[in-house]
Protein backbone atom coordinates (compact mmCIF):
# COMPACT_ATOMS: atom_id res chain seq x y z
CA UNK A 1 0.00 0.00 0.00
CA UNK A 2 1.28 3.88 -0.68
CA UNK A 3 -0.12 6.03 1.51
CA UNK A 4 0.19 10.21 1.37
CA UNK A 5 -0.19 12.59 4.15
CA UNK A 6 -1.61 16.04 3.91
CA UNK A 7 0.81 19.32 4.36
CA UNK A 8 -1.07 19.19 7.61
CA UNK A 9 -0.02 15.87 8.70
CA UNK A 10 3.28 16.38 7.28
CA UNK A 11 4.22 19.45 9.23
CA UNK A 12 2.80 18.07 12.71
CA UNK A 13 4.98 14.69 12.13
CA UNK A 14 7.63 17.16 11.42
CA UNK A 15 7.46 19.57 14.35
CA UNK A 16 7.39 16.73 16.53
CA UNK A 17 10.15 14.56 15.32
CA UNK A 18 12.34 17.99 15.16
CA UNK A 19 11.37 18.77 19.02
CA UNK A 20 13.43 15.60 19.73
CA UNK A 21 16.51 15.71 17.00
CA UNK A 22 19.51 18.47 16.87
CA UNK A 23 18.63 21.09 14.08
CA UNK A 24 18.57 20.82 10.66
CA UNK A 25 18.75 16.56 11.23
CA UNK A 26 15.72 16.11 9.58
CA UNK A 27 17.11 18.14 6.21
CA UNK A 28 20.36 16.89 6.17
CA UNK A 29 18.28 13.11 5.97
CA UNK A 30 16.26 14.77 3.33
CA UNK A 31 19.38 15.99 1.35
CA UNK A 32 21.00 13.00 1.55
CA UNK A 33 18.56 10.67 -0.29
CA UNK A 34 18.01 13.91 -2.52
CA UNK A 35 21.76 13.75 -3.80
CA UNK A 36 21.60 10.08 -3.41
CA UNK A 37 18.86 9.50 -6.03
CA UNK A 38 20.66 12.50 -8.27
CA UNK A 39 23.64 10.95 -7.98
CA UNK A 40 22.32 7.53 -9.57
CA UNK A 41 20.77 9.31 -12.71
CA UNK A 42 23.42 10.80 -13.22
CA UNK A 43 25.35 7.49 -13.32
CA UNK A 44 22.58 5.74 -15.33
CA UNK A 45 22.66 8.89 -18.03
CA UNK A 46 26.23 9.79 -18.38
CA UNK A 47 28.18 7.02 -16.48
CA UNK A 48 29.36 8.89 -13.60
CA UNK A 49 28.70 11.73 -11.83
CA UNK A 50 32.19 13.58 -12.47
CA UNK A 51 31.61 16.52 -14.82
CA UNK A 52 28.28 16.52 -15.22
CA UNK A 53 26.00 19.86 -15.35
CA UNK A 54 23.37 20.32 -12.73
CA UNK A 55 21.46 22.93 -12.16
CA UNK A 56 19.79 24.04 -8.91
CA UNK A 57 16.44 26.24 -9.25
CA UNK A 58 16.46 27.58 -5.22
CA UNK A 59 13.28 29.56 -4.20
CA UNK A 60 12.73 31.09 -0.57
CA UNK A 61 12.26 28.34 1.42
CA UNK A 62 13.27 25.01 2.90
CA UNK A 63 12.51 22.92 -0.42
CA UNK A 64 15.26 25.53 -2.00
CA UNK A 65 17.56 24.77 0.59
CA UNK A 66 17.00 21.08 -0.03
CA UNK A 67 18.05 21.52 -3.21
CA UNK A 68 20.88 23.69 -2.38
CA UNK A 69 22.43 21.23 -0.08
CA UNK A 70 21.49 18.13 -2.61
CA UNK A 71 23.70 20.29 -4.73
CA UNK A 72 26.55 20.93 -2.71
CA UNK A 73 26.77 17.19 -2.25
CA UNK A 74 26.75 16.97 -6.35
CA UNK A 75 29.39 19.67 -6.65
CA UNK A 76 31.34 18.06 -4.20
CA UNK A 77 31.57 14.91 -6.14
CA UNK A 78 32.73 16.35 -9.00
CA UNK A 79 29.58 17.39 -10.83
CA UNK A 80 29.26 21.83 -11.94
CA UNK A 81 26.72 22.85 -10.20
CA UNK A 82 24.65 26.18 -10.60
CA UNK A 83 22.41 27.71 -8.20
CA UNK A 84 19.46 29.80 -9.91
CA UNK A 85 17.93 31.99 -7.13
CA UNK A 86 14.91 32.77 -7.81
CA UNK A 87 14.10 35.36 -4.62
CA UNK A 88 18.00 36.03 -3.92
CA UNK A 89 17.39 37.69 -1.00
CA UNK A 90 15.59 34.71 0.62
CA UNK A 91 17.55 32.06 -0.30
CA UNK A 92 18.39 29.42 2.35
CA UNK A 93 21.22 30.71 4.00
CA UNK A 94 23.08 27.30 5.26
CA UNK A 95 22.34 25.91 1.61
CA UNK A 96 23.80 28.82 -0.01
CA UNK A 97 26.98 28.58 2.25
CA UNK A 98 27.41 24.71 1.52
CA UNK A 99 26.89 25.40 -2.15
CA UNK A 100 29.16 27.85 -2.27
CA UNK A 101 31.78 26.24 0.02
CA UNK A 102 31.68 22.55 -2.67
CA UNK A 103 32.32 25.93 -5.13
CA UNK A 104 29.02 26.12 -7.14
CA UNK A 105 28.56 28.93 -9.32
CA UNK A 106 25.45 30.81 -7.80
CA UNK A 107 23.13 33.70 -9.92
CA UNK A 108 20.66 35.10 -10.21
CA UNK A 109 17.79 34.75 -12.47
CA UNK A 110 18.45 37.36 -14.62
CA UNK A 111 22.32 36.63 -14.67
CA UNK A 112 21.42 32.58 -15.70
CA UNK A 113 18.75 33.08 -18.33
CA UNK A 114 17.39 29.74 -19.40
CA UNK A 115 21.28 28.54 -20.56
CA UNK A 116 21.67 26.75 -17.40
CA UNK A 117 18.77 25.04 -17.17
CA UNK A 118 18.19 23.65 -20.63
CA UNK A 119 21.54 22.73 -21.12
CA UNK A 120 21.98 21.23 -17.96
CA UNK A 121 22.30 17.14 -17.31
CA UNK A 122 20.11 17.09 -14.39
CA UNK A 123 17.91 20.34 -13.00
CA UNK A 124 16.48 20.33 -9.57
CA UNK A 125 13.65 21.96 -8.77
CA UNK A 126 13.49 23.33 -5.25
CA UNK A 127 11.37 26.32 -6.96
CA UNK A 128 8.87 25.51 -3.98
CA UNK A 129 7.68 22.30 -1.80
CA UNK A 130 4.96 21.92 0.70
CA UNK A 131 5.16 25.59 1.30
CA UNK A 132 3.73 26.69 -2.26
CA UNK A 133 0.47 27.69 -2.88
CA UNK A 134 -0.79 28.60 -6.37
CA UNK A 135 0.99 28.34 -9.62
CA UNK A 136 4.52 29.66 -10.39
CA UNK A 137 5.26 32.61 -9.72
CA UNK A 138 6.47 34.69 -13.02
CA UNK A 139 10.12 34.43 -12.35
CA UNK A 140 10.09 30.76 -12.15
CA UNK A 141 6.95 30.42 -15.49
CA UNK A 142 9.71 30.57 -18.10
CA UNK A 143 11.29 27.16 -16.83
CA UNK A 144 8.01 25.47 -17.13
CA UNK A 145 8.36 26.37 -21.24
CA UNK A 146 11.21 26.27 -21.91
CA UNK A 147 13.53 23.32 -23.49
CA UNK A 148 14.00 20.20 -21.21
CA UNK A 149 17.12 19.59 -19.51
CA UNK A 150 18.32 16.02 -19.07
CA UNK A 151 16.77 15.09 -16.22
CA UNK A 152 13.73 17.29 -14.03
CA UNK A 153 14.63 16.43 -10.52
CA UNK A 154 11.60 17.77 -8.10
CA UNK A 155 12.28 17.85 -4.33
CA UNK A 156 9.41 16.80 -2.54
CA UNK A 157 6.90 18.15 -4.96
CA UNK A 158 6.68 19.48 -8.46
CA UNK A 159 6.29 23.10 -8.03
CA UNK A 160 3.10 24.54 -9.00
CA UNK A 161 1.49 21.19 -7.98
CA UNK A 162 -0.95 21.55 -5.08
CA UNK A 163 0.51 19.18 -2.25
CA UNK A 164 -2.70 18.08 -0.93
CA UNK A 165 -4.93 17.53 -3.74
CA UNK A 166 -2.61 17.30 -7.40
CA UNK A 167 -4.50 20.60 -8.51
CA UNK A 168 -2.43 22.59 -10.76
CA UNK A 169 -4.16 26.07 -10.54
CA UNK A 170 -1.86 27.68 -12.90
CA UNK A 171 2.19 26.95 -14.49
CA UNK A 172 3.50 24.19 -12.77
CA UNK A 173 7.15 22.46 -13.99
CA UNK A 174 7.09 18.90 -14.76
CA UNK A 175 9.36 16.31 -13.47
CA UNK A 176 10.82 12.85 -14.73
CA UNK A 177 11.24 11.48 -10.82
CA UNK A 178 10.04 13.44 -7.68
CA UNK A 179 12.02 12.48 -4.50
CA UNK A 180 9.46 12.94 -1.75
CA UNK A 181 10.02 13.32 1.94
CA UNK A 182 8.38 11.31 4.96
CA UNK A 183 5.63 10.59 3.02
CA UNK A 184 3.85 10.81 -0.33
CA UNK A 185 1.86 13.98 -0.93
CA UNK A 186 -1.93 13.42 -2.45
CA UNK A 187 -0.69 15.41 -5.33
CA UNK A 188 1.88 12.97 -6.40
CA UNK A 189 -0.68 10.14 -6.77
CA UNK A 190 -3.80 11.96 -8.47
CA UNK A 191 -4.14 13.76 -11.87
CA UNK A 192 -2.79 16.12 -12.35
CA UNK A 193 -0.60 16.63 -10.35
CA UNK A 194 0.57 13.13 -10.53
CA UNK A 195 1.24 13.82 -14.06
CA UNK A 196 3.82 16.16 -13.57
CA UNK A 197 5.74 14.15 -10.95
CA UNK A 198 6.98 11.70 -12.95
CA UNK A 199 8.40 8.06 -10.93
CA UNK A 200 7.87 9.11 -7.69
CA UNK A 201 10.78 7.85 -4.85
CA UNK A 202 10.18 8.18 -1.26
CA UNK A 203 13.25 8.68 1.38
CA UNK A 204 12.67 8.22 4.75
CA UNK A 205 13.37 10.73 7.29
CA UNK A 206 11.44 9.09 10.37
CA UNK A 207 8.66 10.87 10.56
CA UNK A 208 6.27 9.26 13.16
CA UNK A 209 3.19 9.74 10.87
CA UNK A 210 -1.16 9.34 11.57
CA UNK A 211 -3.28 6.99 8.97
CA UNK A 212 -2.88 8.52 5.51
CA UNK A 213 -5.13 11.09 4.75
CA UNK A 214 -5.02 8.75 1.04
CA UNK A 215 -3.94 5.62 -0.14
CA UNK A 216 -2.95 3.67 -3.43
CA UNK A 217 -3.51 0.30 -3.61
CA UNK A 218 0.11 -2.35 -5.03
CA UNK A 219 -0.52 -5.94 -6.22
CA UNK A 220 -0.12 -7.71 -2.60
CA UNK A 221 -2.78 -5.65 -1.56
CA UNK A 222 -5.43 -6.15 -4.05
CA UNK A 223 -4.29 -10.08 -3.90
CA UNK A 224 -5.07 -10.00 -0.48
CA UNK A 225 -8.57 -8.46 -0.78
CA UNK A 226 -9.75 -10.35 -3.95
CA UNK A 227 -11.86 -13.32 -3.08
CA UNK A 228 -10.70 -17.06 -3.64
CA UNK A 229 -12.81 -19.65 -2.92
CA UNK A 230 -12.65 -22.81 -0.59
CA UNK A 231 -13.51 -26.28 0.34
CA UNK A 232 -16.39 -24.90 1.95
CA UNK A 233 -17.45 -22.56 -1.18
CA UNK A 234 -20.76 -23.13 -3.12
CA UNK A 235 -22.02 -20.66 -5.34
CA UNK A 236 -24.74 -18.79 -3.02
CA UNK A 237 -21.62 -18.21 -0.64
CA UNK A 238 -19.65 -17.06 -2.93
CA UNK A 239 -21.97 -14.04 -3.31
CA UNK A 240 -24.94 -13.39 -6.19
CA UNK A 241 -24.96 -9.86 -8.10
CA UNK A 242 -27.88 -8.70 -9.70
CA UNK A 243 -27.18 -6.22 -12.97
CA UNK A 244 -30.23 -4.27 -13.67
CA UNK A 245 -28.91 -2.76 -16.65
CA UNK A 246 -29.52 -2.10 -20.29
CA UNK A 247 -32.88 -1.10 -22.35
CA UNK A 248 -33.94 -1.36 -25.55
CA UNK A 249 -31.76 0.80 -26.61
CA UNK A 250 -28.76 0.28 -25.09
CA UNK A 251 -28.52 -3.54 -24.48
CA UNK A 252 -25.10 -3.63 -24.90
CA UNK A 253 -24.41 -1.99 -21.41
CA UNK A 254 -26.13 -4.85 -20.01
CA UNK A 255 -24.00 -7.33 -21.84
CA UNK A 256 -20.60 -5.28 -21.03
CA UNK A 257 -22.00 -4.80 -17.39
CA UNK A 258 -22.74 -8.89 -16.90
CA UNK A 259 -19.00 -9.63 -18.50
CA UNK A 260 -17.53 -7.71 -15.72
CA UNK A 261 -19.77 -9.26 -13.08
CA UNK A 262 -18.40 -12.51 -14.07
CA UNK A 263 -15.19 -11.90 -13.88
CA UNK A 264 -15.60 -10.32 -10.58
CA UNK A 265 -15.45 -13.31 -7.71
CA UNK A 266 -18.85 -13.70 -7.24
CA UNK A 267 -20.80 -17.05 -7.58
CA UNK A 268 -23.44 -16.08 -9.49
CA UNK A 269 -24.73 -13.41 -12.10
CA UNK A 270 -28.57 -12.40 -11.70
CA UNK A 271 -29.36 -10.13 -14.81
CA UNK A 272 -32.83 -8.57 -14.56
CA UNK A 273 -33.99 -6.54 -17.34
CA UNK A 274 -35.12 -5.94 -21.21
CA UNK A 275 -31.80 -7.63 -22.49
CA UNK A 276 -32.74 -10.52 -21.06
CA UNK A 277 -32.41 -12.55 -24.33
CA UNK A 278 -29.67 -11.52 -25.82
CA UNK A 279 -27.87 -11.90 -22.35
CA UNK A 280 -28.35 -15.56 -21.89
CA UNK A 281 -27.42 -16.00 -25.52
CA UNK A 282 -24.23 -14.73 -24.97
CA UNK A 283 -23.94 -15.84 -21.79
CA UNK A 284 -25.94 -18.68 -21.01
CA UNK A 285 -24.49 -19.03 -17.28
CA UNK A 286 -26.59 -16.09 -16.09
CA UNK A 287 -29.89 -16.79 -14.59
CA UNK A 288 -32.35 -14.11 -16.13
CA UNK A 289 -35.62 -12.72 -14.86
CA UNK A 290 -37.48 -9.95 -16.81
CA UNK A 291 -39.02 -7.22 -14.73
CA UNK A 292 -37.16 -4.91 -12.27
CA UNK A 293 -34.92 -5.69 -8.96
CA UNK A 294 -37.60 -6.35 -6.50
CA UNK A 295 -39.13 -9.58 -8.24
CA UNK A 296 -35.96 -11.31 -8.54
CA UNK A 297 -34.26 -14.33 -6.29
CA UNK A 298 -32.23 -13.09 -3.71
CA UNK A 299 -28.78 -11.41 -4.37
CA UNK A 300 -25.76 -9.80 -2.32
CA UNK A 301 -25.19 -7.23 -4.13
CA UNK A 302 -27.38 -4.93 -6.93
CA UNK A 303 -25.51 -3.13 -10.00
CA UNK A 304 -27.93 -0.39 -11.41
CA UNK A 305 -28.02 2.01 -14.23
CA UNK A 306 -25.86 1.10 -17.15
CA UNK A 307 -27.44 1.48 -20.11
CA UNK A 308 -30.88 1.45 -17.90
CA UNK A 309 -32.49 3.94 -20.20
CA UNK A 310 -36.13 4.08 -19.82
CA UNK A 311 -36.16 1.13 -17.18
CA UNK A 312 -33.35 3.42 -14.64
CA UNK A 313 -35.88 4.78 -12.34
CA UNK A 314 -37.92 1.29 -11.38
CA UNK A 315 -34.57 -0.45 -11.65
CA UNK A 316 -32.92 2.29 -8.80
CA UNK A 317 -35.93 2.51 -6.22
CA UNK A 318 -36.53 -1.34 -6.11
CA UNK A 319 -32.65 -1.42 -5.66
CA UNK A 320 -32.68 0.80 -3.03
CA UNK A 321 -35.16 -0.63 -1.18
CA UNK A 322 -33.29 -3.75 -0.26
CA UNK A 323 -30.76 -4.32 2.08
CA UNK A 324 -28.02 -5.20 0.40
CA UNK A 325 -25.13 -3.28 -1.18
CA UNK A 326 -25.98 -1.45 -4.31
CA UNK A 327 -23.54 0.09 -7.13
CA UNK A 328 -25.52 3.04 -9.19
CA UNK A 329 -23.59 4.30 -12.00
CA UNK A 330 -25.15 6.24 -15.26
CA UNK A 331 -28.03 5.94 -15.96
CA UNK A 332 -28.76 4.92 -12.42
CA UNK A 333 -27.37 8.35 -11.13
CA UNK A 334 -28.95 10.49 -13.56
CA UNK A 335 -32.05 9.41 -11.57
CA UNK A 336 -30.11 9.67 -8.56
CA UNK A 337 -29.43 13.46 -9.01
CA UNK A 338 -32.61 14.26 -9.74
CA UNK A 339 -33.98 12.20 -6.37
CA UNK A 340 -31.11 13.84 -4.37
CA UNK A 341 -29.24 12.67 -1.55
CA UNK A 342 -32.62 12.09 0.35
CA UNK A 343 -32.96 8.59 -1.42
CA UNK A 344 -30.39 7.37 -0.08
CA UNK A 345 -31.21 8.56 3.36
CA UNK A 346 -33.31 5.22 4.76
CA UNK A 347 -30.62 2.43 3.34
CA UNK A 348 -29.31 0.05 5.73
CA UNK A 349 -26.61 -1.47 3.28
CA UNK A 350 -23.97 1.14 1.83
CA UNK A 351 -24.07 2.60 -1.31
CA UNK A 352 -21.32 2.87 -4.43
CA UNK A 353 -21.55 5.87 -6.71
CA UNK A 354 -19.42 5.29 -9.69
CA UNK A 355 -19.86 8.81 -11.51
CA UNK A 356 -17.32 10.14 -14.44
CA UNK A 357 -16.68 13.69 -13.79
CA UNK A 358 -20.68 14.60 -16.11
CA UNK A 359 -22.77 12.66 -13.55
CA UNK A 360 -20.61 13.72 -10.88
CA UNK A 361 -21.64 17.66 -11.58
CA UNK A 362 -25.39 16.29 -11.87
CA UNK A 363 -25.53 14.31 -8.40
CA UNK A 364 -23.79 17.85 -7.18
CA UNK A 365 -26.21 20.00 -8.52
CA UNK A 366 -28.95 17.37 -7.19
CA UNK A 367 -27.48 17.35 -3.76
CA UNK A 368 -27.83 21.27 -3.99
CA UNK A 369 -24.28 21.75 -3.48
CA UNK A 370 -24.56 25.53 -4.98
CA UNK A 371 -24.41 26.69 -8.79
CA UNK A 372 -24.10 23.73 -10.77
CA UNK A 373 -20.21 22.94 -10.77
CA UNK A 374 -18.68 22.14 -14.33
CA UNK A 375 -17.18 19.05 -15.29
CA UNK A 376 -13.77 20.73 -16.08
CA UNK A 377 -13.25 21.97 -13.07
CA UNK A 378 -14.53 18.83 -11.11
CA UNK A 379 -11.88 16.71 -13.38
CA UNK A 380 -9.28 19.18 -12.07
CA UNK A 381 -10.24 18.78 -8.54
CA UNK A 382 -11.01 14.96 -8.39
CA UNK A 383 -10.44 14.20 -4.79
CA UNK A 384 -12.15 17.33 -3.74
CA UNK A 385 -15.04 16.08 -5.91
CA UNK A 386 -15.24 12.74 -4.99
CA UNK A 387 -14.69 13.62 -1.22
CA UNK A 388 -17.49 16.06 -1.92
CA UNK A 389 -19.96 13.43 -3.30
CA UNK A 390 -19.22 11.13 -0.61
CA UNK A 391 -20.40 13.75 1.84
CA UNK A 392 -23.08 14.89 -0.01
CA UNK A 393 -24.63 11.46 -0.19
CA UNK A 394 -23.33 9.67 2.76
CA UNK A 395 -22.34 7.18 0.17
CA UNK A 396 -19.11 5.65 -1.09
CA UNK A 397 -17.77 7.56 -3.98
CA UNK A 398 -15.68 6.22 -7.20
CA UNK A 399 -14.80 9.36 -9.50
CA UNK A 400 -13.66 7.75 -13.01
CA UNK A 401 -10.91 9.56 -15.15
CA UNK A 402 -7.34 10.17 -15.56
CA UNK A 403 -6.92 9.13 -11.62
CA UNK A 404 -9.62 7.58 -10.45
CA UNK A 405 -10.28 8.30 -7.07
CA UNK A 406 -12.24 6.38 -4.16
CA UNK A 407 -13.59 8.59 -1.02
CA UNK A 408 -15.62 7.12 1.91
CA UNK A 409 -17.86 9.56 3.48
CA UNK A 410 -15.64 8.90 6.77
CA UNK A 411 -12.77 10.96 4.47
CA UNK A 412 -10.75 8.04 3.94
CA UNK A 413 -9.69 8.04 0.17
CA UNK A 414 -7.97 6.06 -2.32
CA UNK A 415 -6.70 6.77 -5.62
CA UNK A 416 -5.64 4.18 -8.52
CA UNK A 417 -2.29 4.11 -9.77
CA UNK A 418 -3.37 1.65 -12.92
CA UNK A 419 -5.16 3.48 -15.56
CA UNK A 420 -5.07 4.26 -18.91
CA UNK A 421 -6.19 6.57 -21.09
CA UNK A 422 -7.11 3.81 -23.39
CA UNK A 423 -10.17 3.20 -20.84
CA UNK A 424 -11.29 6.19 -22.61
CA UNK A 425 -13.83 4.05 -24.45
CA UNK A 426 -17.66 3.41 -24.96
CA UNK A 427 -18.90 0.95 -22.66
CA UNK A 428 -15.59 0.40 -20.49
CA UNK A 429 -17.37 1.75 -18.05
CA UNK A 430 -20.37 -0.98 -17.56
CA UNK A 431 -17.54 -3.20 -17.15
CA UNK A 432 -15.96 -1.39 -14.18
CA UNK A 433 -19.71 -1.33 -12.76
CA UNK A 434 -20.02 -5.03 -13.44
CA UNK A 435 -16.77 -6.31 -11.46
CA UNK A 436 -17.36 -3.56 -8.34
CA UNK A 437 -20.64 -5.40 -8.03
CA UNK A 438 -19.08 -8.76 -8.14
CA UNK A 439 -16.71 -7.64 -5.69
CA UNK A 440 -19.50 -6.29 -3.46
CA UNK A 441 -21.40 -9.51 -3.60
CA UNK A 442 -18.04 -10.96 -2.54
CA UNK A 443 -18.41 -9.37 0.92
CA UNK A 444 -16.19 -6.72 0.13
CA UNK A 445 -16.33 -3.46 1.93
CA UNK A 446 -17.44 -1.27 -0.48
CA UNK A 447 -13.96 1.26 -0.17
CA UNK A 448 -12.14 -2.15 -1.29
CA UNK A 449 -14.57 -3.02 -3.88
CA UNK A 450 -14.66 -0.14 -5.54
CA UNK A 451 -10.65 0.12 -5.37
CA UNK A 452 -9.86 -2.97 -5.98
CA UNK A 453 -12.60 -3.23 -9.23
CA UNK A 454 -10.42 0.26 -10.45
CA UNK A 455 -6.85 -1.33 -10.34
CA UNK A 456 -8.08 -4.73 -12.22
CA UNK A 457 -10.17 -2.19 -14.80
CA UNK A 458 -7.19 -0.39 -15.51
CA UNK A 459 -4.45 -2.78 -15.82
CA UNK A 460 -6.89 -4.92 -17.84
CA UNK A 461 -6.87 -1.93 -20.03
CA UNK A 462 -3.74 -2.03 -19.79
CA UNK A 463 -3.36 -5.72 -20.96
CA UNK A 464 -5.88 -5.13 -23.63
CA UNK A 465 -3.82 -1.58 -25.30
CA UNK A 466 -0.79 -3.86 -24.88
CA UNK A 467 2.18 -1.36 -26.18
CA UNK A 468 0.05 1.06 -27.11
CA UNK A 469 -3.39 0.33 -29.32
CA UNK A 470 -6.99 1.06 -28.88
CA UNK A 471 -9.23 -1.08 -26.95
CA UNK A 472 -12.53 -1.95 -26.78
CA UNK A 473 -14.66 -2.85 -24.13
CA UNK A 474 -15.04 -6.16 -24.42
CA UNK A 475 -11.14 -6.65 -24.78
CA UNK A 476 -10.87 -4.80 -21.32
CA UNK A 477 -13.45 -7.77 -19.56
CA UNK A 478 -11.80 -10.62 -21.36
CA UNK A 479 -8.45 -9.39 -19.95
CA UNK A 480 -9.86 -9.77 -16.43
CA UNK A 481 -9.03 -13.38 -15.35
CA UNK A 482 -5.22 -12.23 -17.12
CA UNK A 483 -4.85 -9.07 -14.40
CA UNK A 484 -6.24 -11.21 -11.95
CA UNK A 485 -3.74 -13.83 -12.19
CA UNK A 486 -1.04 -11.08 -12.34
CA UNK A 487 -1.49 -9.47 -9.41
CA UNK A 488 -1.96 -13.07 -7.50
CA UNK A 489 1.63 -14.07 -9.22
CA UNK A 490 3.32 -10.81 -8.72
CA UNK A 491 3.71 -10.20 -12.23
CA UNK A 492 4.78 -6.65 -13.56
CA UNK A 493 1.52 -4.88 -15.45
CA UNK A 494 1.80 -4.00 -18.78
CA UNK A 495 4.39 -1.59 -19.68
CA UNK A 496 4.17 1.29 -22.25
CA UNK A 497 0.78 1.06 -22.34
CA UNK A 498 -0.90 4.70 -21.81
CA UNK A 499 0.45 6.84 -19.32
CA UNK A 500 0.46 4.20 -16.84
CA UNK A 501 4.28 3.03 -17.39
CA UNK A 502 6.46 4.45 -14.24
CA UNK A 503 9.48 3.17 -14.60
CA UNK A 504 10.59 2.99 -10.25
CA UNK A 505 8.43 1.99 -7.46
CA UNK A 506 5.66 4.50 -8.64
CA UNK A 507 4.91 1.62 -10.27
CA UNK A 508 1.56 -0.29 -9.36
CA UNK A 509 3.36 -3.87 -8.49
CA UNK A 510 5.73 -1.58 -5.67
CA UNK A 511 8.94 -3.30 -7.59
CA UNK A 512 11.77 -0.51 -7.82
CA UNK A 513 13.33 -0.07 -11.43
CA UNK A 514 17.28 -0.59 -11.28
CA UNK A 515 19.16 1.91 -9.88
CA UNK A 516 20.11 4.78 -12.21
CA UNK A 517 17.51 3.86 -15.02
CA UNK A 518 17.04 6.69 -17.02
CA UNK A 519 13.23 7.90 -16.50
CA UNK A 520 11.94 7.86 -19.90
CA UNK A 521 8.97 9.10 -21.73
CA UNK A 522 8.23 12.47 -20.70
CA UNK A 523 10.38 14.72 -23.20
N1 LIG B 1 10.20 21.04 7.83
C1 LIG B 1 11.07 20.03 7.84
O1 LIG B 1 11.41 19.47 8.83
C2 LIG B 1 11.57 19.51 6.58
C3 LIG B 1 11.25 20.19 5.42
N2 LIG B 1 11.78 19.82 4.28
C4 LIG B 1 11.62 20.66 3.10
O2 LIG B 1 10.99 21.87 3.39
C5 LIG B 1 9.95 22.10 2.46
C6 LIG B 1 8.97 23.04 3.03
O3 LIG B 1 9.68 24.22 3.29
P1 LIG B 1 8.97 25.60 3.60
O4 LIG B 1 8.01 25.45 4.67
O5 LIG B 1 10.07 26.58 3.81
O6 LIG B 1 8.17 25.90 2.31
P2 LIG B 1 8.60 25.96 0.75
O7 LIG B 1 10.06 25.91 0.59
O8 LIG B 1 7.79 24.96 0.07
O9 LIG B 1 8.07 27.37 0.27
C7 LIG B 1 7.93 28.44 1.13
C8 LIG B 1 8.31 29.73 0.46
O10 LIG B 1 7.87 29.80 -0.87
C9 LIG B 1 7.09 30.98 -1.10
N3 LIG B 1 6.04 30.56 -2.04
C10 LIG B 1 4.84 30.01 -1.77
N4 LIG B 1 4.19 29.73 -2.91
C11 LIG B 1 4.99 30.10 -3.91
C12 LIG B 1 4.87 30.06 -5.32
N5 LIG B 1 3.78 29.58 -5.89
N6 LIG B 1 5.91 30.50 -6.08
C13 LIG B 1 7.02 30.98 -5.50
N7 LIG B 1 7.18 31.05 -4.16
C14 LIG B 1 6.18 30.62 -3.38
C15 LIG B 1 6.59 31.38 0.25
O11 LIG B 1 6.45 32.77 0.28
C16 LIG B 1 7.69 30.91 1.18
O12 LIG B 1 8.69 31.87 1.33
C17 LIG B 1 9.46 20.72 2.12
O13 LIG B 1 8.73 20.65 0.93
C18 LIG B 1 10.76 19.97 2.05
O14 LIG B 1 11.39 20.18 0.79
C19 LIG B 1 12.78 18.75 4.21
O15 LIG B 1 14.02 19.34 4.32
C20 LIG B 1 12.56 17.71 5.26
C21 LIG B 1 12.44 18.31 6.60
N1 LIG C 1 -8.27 10.00 -19.55
C1 LIG C 1 -8.49 8.84 -18.93
N2 LIG C 1 -7.47 8.16 -18.38
C2 LIG C 1 -7.68 6.98 -17.77
N3 LIG C 1 -8.90 6.39 -17.66
C3 LIG C 1 -9.94 7.01 -18.17
C4 LIG C 1 -9.81 8.27 -18.83
N4 LIG C 1 -11.02 8.66 -19.25
C5 LIG C 1 -11.89 7.67 -18.87
N5 LIG C 1 -11.23 6.69 -18.23
C6 LIG C 1 -11.81 5.46 -17.67
O1 LIG C 1 -12.63 4.84 -18.67
C7 LIG C 1 -13.83 4.35 -18.11
C8 LIG C 1 -14.99 5.05 -18.81
O2 LIG C 1 -16.17 4.91 -18.12
P1 LIG C 1 -17.47 5.76 -18.47
O3 LIG C 1 -17.13 7.22 -18.53
O4 LIG C 1 -18.53 5.33 -17.56
O5 LIG C 1 -17.79 5.32 -19.95
P2 LIG C 1 -19.00 4.42 -20.49
O6 LIG C 1 -20.24 5.01 -19.91
O7 LIG C 1 -18.95 4.56 -21.98
O8 LIG C 1 -18.76 3.04 -20.05
C9 LIG C 1 -13.73 4.61 -16.62
O9 LIG C 1 -13.21 3.49 -15.96
C10 LIG C 1 -12.74 5.77 -16.53
O10 LIG C 1 -12.03 5.83 -15.32
K1 LIG D 1 9.85 21.50 -5.62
Amino acid sequence: MRHAHTVEQVRAAEAALMARLPDGTLMQRAVAGLAATCARLLAGARGRVYGSRVVVLAGSGDNGGDALYAGALLARRGAAVTAVLLDPARAHPGGLAALRAARGLVLTEQEAGLAAFTGADLALDGIVGIGGRGGLRPPAQPYAAAPRPGTVVAVDVPSGVDPDTGEVPGVALRADVTVAFGTLKPGLLIDPGASYAGAVQLVGIGLDLPPAALTALQHPDVAALLPRPDTESDKYRRGVVGVAAGSARYPGAALLAVAGALRGGAGAVRYVGTAAEEVVRRFPEVLVTEGGPAGAGRVQAWVVGPGGGEGAERALREALASDVPVLVDADGLTELARLGPAALAGRTAPTLLTPHTGEAARLLAGADQGPPPQADGLAAARLRTAHRLASAYRATALLKGSTTVVAEPTGEARSNPTGTSWLATAGSGDVLAGLAGSLLAAGLAPLDAASAAAYLHGLAGRRAAGRGAPVTATDVARQLPAVWRDVHGGAAPARGAGRGARPDDARPDGRRAAAGARPGGRH
